[in-house]
C-alpha cells in the first residue's frame, strides 16, 4: 500500500456556493454570495468552492471578490471550479487571482456512459484532456485539483489510469465524485482503497471525496471513504446542491467529532485523543446552516440531523425524565457544541443600540450603519409586541435586512379583509422601478391568495407559485412569523423569503422579494413592461396543492 501525503487532520472544502448553489431556486447573488462565504470563514472551512468562474459574469464577479475579501493569508483557500477547457481554466485563475491561496478545481467525466452519450470522446482522449488541462492549470497556480466525474460508475482500471496521469501532470488533489449519488459505503471505501493500492503515484496528492445524496447515503459513503484514506471531503451546508444534494457538513463534521475515538485510529492517532478531526468551529454551525437557509429560501426540515429545529428537543416523558436526571441519557451532543446557546442577554423594548448591536454581532452578523438602523427600528416594532425577544427574532430581523435582493418594486401597504363572512380582499401599494405608485385589490380564496392576485395585478411577470411555507421562528402568540416562498418563471425558480409578525406582511414581502428576484434575471429584456400585468398574466394563486404549512401560523395584528 502506498503512504499517503496528508496529515492525520481532515481537510473541509465546502461547495455550498458552487454546487449548493446548482439546487433550483438556490441562486445567490454576489452579496449574498459574500455574507456566507465570511460566515464560512468563521465556520473554518479549509476551501471554498466559491463558484464556477466561467459560468456567467456573476459568478466570476462572486469568484473574484469573494478571492478578495476572504481568500487572506490566514483564510480559506478558495477555489473556482472549470471543466477540462482552457477558456475555463483561464476564467478561474483570473477570477482566483486575489486570493492568497488559490485552486483550480478542473474536471472531466470518465464513466463510460458519460464519454460516449456527454462527451462523445475516447477514453484515450480523455485521458488525453485531463493530463493536458491539469498541466494547463498548473501553469497557473500549484493548487489544482483534478476530479473525475462519474468515477463511482466509471471503469476502475481507467480511473486509476487517469489520476495516475492526472497527479504526474501536478494535481496536488484527486476528487472522486459520486456525481449520481449511485454508490454504498462499502463499495465506496473498497474504490478509496482500491486507488491507495493502484495509483503509483498517489504519494503525491490528497484523496477527496464529493458526495451526493440521491439514496441517502451520502455522510455514510463519506465516513467510509474516511476509514480507507480519504482527506478532503467536499460537503454543503444543510447538505443543499443538485438534485438530493450533496453531503451535508455539518453531519459529516459532527459525526467525526461526536465519534472521534472511533475515527482516531483510521487517522494514525491513539483512540483516546480529543483533539479534532477537523478546523471547523462546530460553534458556527447552527449560524451558518440558519444563514444559508435564509439566503437560499431552502428550509431545513425539523426533523434534519444536527440542525433541524427538533435536534435537540425531547418530546416524551421518558425521554425528559432521563435528560433531567442526566442530558447524556438521551444526548449525544451537546446543543452548545453547535452553537446553540442560552440567551445571556434580555432584549426587550427598553434595549439600547449597543446591546442590539453587541448581540448581533455574537450571533455573527456584521451589519452596515444602514442595515443596522433599519433592523433596530424593526426590533422595536417587535419590542412593543412581545415581552421578550429571542435569538432566533433577531437572526429572523437582521436576516430580512442582509438579505440582498435588489429592491426594484417597493412594497409601500398591504391591507386585508377576511373572515368567516367576508370574501377576502386585499389592496396593495407597490412602488415600481421606475418610482411610480401602483395601487390595485383583488378577491381571493384567502387572503394570502387575495395578496398574491392584488400584487399580480401590478407586477407584470407571468409566473406559477409552487410552493409557499410559513414558519414560526418563535414560540407564542407574539412569535415571528417566517414565509418561504418559490416561483417559477420559464423553467427557473427563484426563492422569496421574509419575517414578521403579521404573516400576511411576511407573505407579501416574501412574494415581492421573489418577483424581485425574477424580475432582475430579465433585466434588459425588452418585452416586460414594467408593473401593472393585465390579460398576460398568469394567475399564481396559492392552490391547496402548493401550500406547505409547517409549524404554526401566527396571525397578530
Ligand atoms: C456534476 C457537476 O456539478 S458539473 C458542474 C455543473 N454546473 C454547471 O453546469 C453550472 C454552470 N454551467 C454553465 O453555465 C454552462 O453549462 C457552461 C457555461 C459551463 C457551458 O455552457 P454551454 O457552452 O452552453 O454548454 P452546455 O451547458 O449546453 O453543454 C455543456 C458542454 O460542456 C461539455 N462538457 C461537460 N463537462 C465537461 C468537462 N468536464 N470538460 C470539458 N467539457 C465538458 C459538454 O460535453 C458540452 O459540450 P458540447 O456543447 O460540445 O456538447
Ligand atoms: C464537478 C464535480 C466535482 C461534481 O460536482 C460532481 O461530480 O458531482
Ligand atoms: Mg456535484
Amino acid at each position: 500500500m502506498n503512504k499517503q501525503p496528508q496529515t492525520d487532520r481532515i481537510i473541509i472544502f465546502d461547495t455550498t456556493l458552487r454546487d449548493g448553489e446548482q439546487c433550483p431556486g438556490a441562486t445567490l447573488n454576489v452579496d449574498e454570495k459574500l455574507v456566507i462565504a465570511r460566515q464560512l470563514a468563521r465556520l473554518g472551512v479549509d476551501v471554498i468552492e466559491a463558484g464556477f468562474a466561467f459560468a456567467s459574469p456573476g459568478d466570476f464577479e462572486a469568484v473574484e471578490k469573494i478571492a478578495k475579501a476572504v481568500g487572506t493569508e490566514d483564510g480559506p483557500v478558495i477555489c473556482s471550479l472549470a471543466r477540462a477547457i482552457k477558456a475555463d481554466i483561464q476564467a478561474a485563475a483570473a477570477a482566483i487571482k486575489p486570493a492568497a491561496k488559490g485552486r483550480i478545481h478542473t474536471f472531466i467525466s470518465t464513466s463510460d456512459i458519460h464519454l460516449e452519450y456527454q462527451l462523445k470522446k475516447s477514453k484515450a482522449e480523455v485521458l488525453a484532456i485531463a493530463e493536458e488541462m491539469v498541466a494547463y492549470a498548473k501553469s497557473f497556480v500549484d493548487d489544482v485539483e483534478f476530479s473525475t466525474m462519474d468515477a463511482t460508475r466509471t471503469d476502475p482500471e481507467y480511473l486509476y489510469q487517469v489520476l495516475e496521469r492526472a497527479i504526474a501532470a501536478g494535481a496536488t488533489t484527486i476528487n472522486i465524485p459520486d456525481t449520481v449519488g449511485y454508490t454504498t459505503p462499502s463499495e465506496f471505501g473498497a474504490l478509496i482503497k482500491g486507488i491507495k493500492d493502484n495509483v503509483p503515484n498517489i504519494d503525491q496528492a490528497i484523496i477527496s471525496v464529493h458526495g451526493h445524496n440521491d439514496i441517502g447515503l451520502a455522510v455514510a459513503n463519506f465516513l467510509e471513504a474516511v476509514k480507507n484514506g480519504a482527506r478532503q471531503l467536499e460537503c454543503a451546508i444543510n447538505g443543499i446542491g443538485e438534485r438530493a444534494g450533496n453531503t451535508a457538513l455539518e453531519e459529516v463534521v459532527m459525526a467525526l467529532h461526536v465519534r472521534r475515538q472511533y475515527y482516531n485510529p483510521f487517522l494514525g492517532r491513539p483512540v483516546e485523543s480529543e483533539a479534532p478531526l477537523t478546523n471547523i468551529d462546530t460553534r458556527q454551525i447552527y449560524k451558518t446552516s440558519r444563514l444559508v437557509s435564509n439566503l437560499t429560501g431552502m428550509l431545513v426540515q425539523p426533523n434534519k440531523a444536527i440542525v433541524g429545529a427538533n435536534a435537540f428537543a425531547h418530546e416524551s416523558g421518558i425521554h425528559q425524565d432521563g435528560v433531567l436526571k442526566n442530558r447524556l441519557t438521551y444526548e449525544i451532543m451537546d446543543a452548545q457544541s453547535i452553537g446553540l446557546t442560552e440567551n445571556q442577554i434580555v432584549l426587550g423594548k427598553h434595549s439600547g443600540r449597543n446591546a442590539f448591536r453587541t448581540r448581533l454581532r455574537e450571533l455573527g452578523f456584521e451589519l452596515s450603519e444602514t442595515e443596522l438602523n433599519k433592523a433596530f427600528i424593526r426590533f422595536k416594532e417587535l419590542a412593543d409586541k412581545k415581552k421578550e425577544i429571542s435569538d432566533w427574532d433577531l437572526e429572523a430581523i437582521a436576516n430580512d435586512e442582509t438579505q440582498q435582493t435588489p429592491e426594484l418594486f417597493h412594497l409601500e401597504l398591504v391591507q386585508v379583509s377576511c373572515g368567516n363572512q367576508a370574501r377576502p380582499t386585499a389592496t396593495v401599494y407597490l412602488r415600481n422601478p421606475a418610482g411610480e405608485e401602483l395601487m390595485d385589490a383583488a378577491i381571493g380564496t384567502g387572503p394570502v391568495d387575495a395578496v398574491y392576485k392584488a400584487i399580480n395585478r401590478v407586477v407584470n411577470v407571468p409566473n406559477e407559485l409552487i410552493e409557499f411555507s410559513v414558519q414560526s421562528v418563535t414560540k407564542g402568540i407574539d412569535a415571528m412569523g417566517e414565509v418561504t416562498i418559490r416561483l417559477r418563471h420559464n423553467h427557473r425558480v427563484f426563492s422569496g423569503h421574509a419575517a414578521n409578525t403579521d404573516i400576511i406582511v411576511a407573505s407579501a414581502q416574501a412574494y415581492v422579494n421573489a418577483l424581485n428576484r425574477l424580475y432582475g434575471s430579465l433585466q434588459g429584456d425588452q418585452t416586460l413592461r414594467i408593473g401593472r400585468g393585465e390579460s398576460s398574466m398568469n394567475e399564481s394563486g396559492v392552490t391547496e396543492e402548493s401550500v406547505v404549512v409547517q409549524g404554526s401560523m401566527v396571525n397578530q395584528q
